[in-house]
């Protein structure tokens, strides 16, 4: 039996006229159901491009994705994903956006039950206050939560997160750091997430799965973080166990594996 999310043997070329680029190579990673696992690595090394293999926005030029069994070539909402900058339509109020994904995903269910389920996942982000106000009436940070709620609301096997905090302030990307660790160990989500930041990494992660520039990406290490939940951001800042994680990711990036600007 294959674990709940596994990718298996994974390469992925792109072709620009004659010129082929093998940007992913046999990449192979497991997850187990509830797992949060962030993929971390230099700018262009391919986070992204597996993140979208997975979620079905690309198909892999070898190798295979399995979710619960199932083999992954399109999108789903199995596979609920959230980009670094909002992808909510502007013409409609945060209450429909996230409305529109549960009646695509739930049409089966009465209009009372989809109206009760969008209005418990504006909650879950703590968002109800706004549910009457655009994308354009609201902060970067409640977009993104709009963006998360609407993700969660489809009850996605998998949560993929693409960056999800990029584009926030320090302290609004540590609020929704805070939350989104908070709904996972309520929820008990799988999730897998594209991350720049050695810290939030191990602030949230179980396990960090770390890769090797590209062209030719693969993992090339995996690093479980053993810091019991719930975690708490001030507290870790002097843990010995968090210190020694994130010196060793920093380790593998900067000095194992340092980015070389191509020239
Ligand atoms: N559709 C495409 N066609 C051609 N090349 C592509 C395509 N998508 C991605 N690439 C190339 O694949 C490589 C990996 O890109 P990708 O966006 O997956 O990296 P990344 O690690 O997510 O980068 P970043 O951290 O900067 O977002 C890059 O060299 C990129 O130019």
């Amino acid at each position: 039996m294959s674990a709940y999310l596994a990718i298996e043997n994974v390469d992925k070329s792109f072709s620009r006229g004659a010129a082929e680029t093998k940007v992913l190579e046999d990449v192979s990673l497991a997850v187990e159901k509830g797992e949060f696992v962030t993929i971390i690595g230099h700018s262009g090394c391919g986070k992204s491009t597996l993140l979208n293999i997975v979620a079905g926005l690309t198909t892999a030029t070898r190798g295979v994705v399995l979710l619960d069994e199932r083999e992954v070539n399109a999108p789903g909402p199995d596979r609920a994903v959230v980009f670094q900058n909002h992808s909510l339509l502007p013409w409609l109020t945060a209450y429909e956006n996230i409305r529109l994904a549960v009646d695509k995903v739930f049409a089966g269910a009465s209009r009372a039950e989809r109206h009760d389920w969008t209005l418990h996942n504006l909650g879950l982000v703590q968002m109800t206050h706004a549910r009457d106000r655009r994308p354009g009436e609201i902060s970067g940070g409640m977009k993104q939560r709009i963006g998360i709620a609407r993700a969660l609301a489809m009850q996605p096997k998998v949560l993929l997160l693409d960056e999800p905090f990029g584009a926030l302030d320090a302290l609004t990307r540590a609020h929704l750091q805070d939350q989104v660790m908070s709904l996972q160990e309520t929820l008990g989500n799988t999730v897998m997430m594209i991350t720049h930041d050695v810290d939030e990494a191990v602030l949230l992660s179980d396990r960090i799965v770390m890769m090797t520039n590209g062209p030719r990406a693969t993992i090339g290490e995996l690093l479980d973080i053993p810091l019991p939940r719930p975690r708490d951001r001030v507290a870790l800042a002097a843990d010995p166990v968090y210190l020694d994680c994130r010196q060793r990711v920093l380790q593998f990036l900067y000095e194992r594996h340092r980015y070389v600007e191509a020239a």
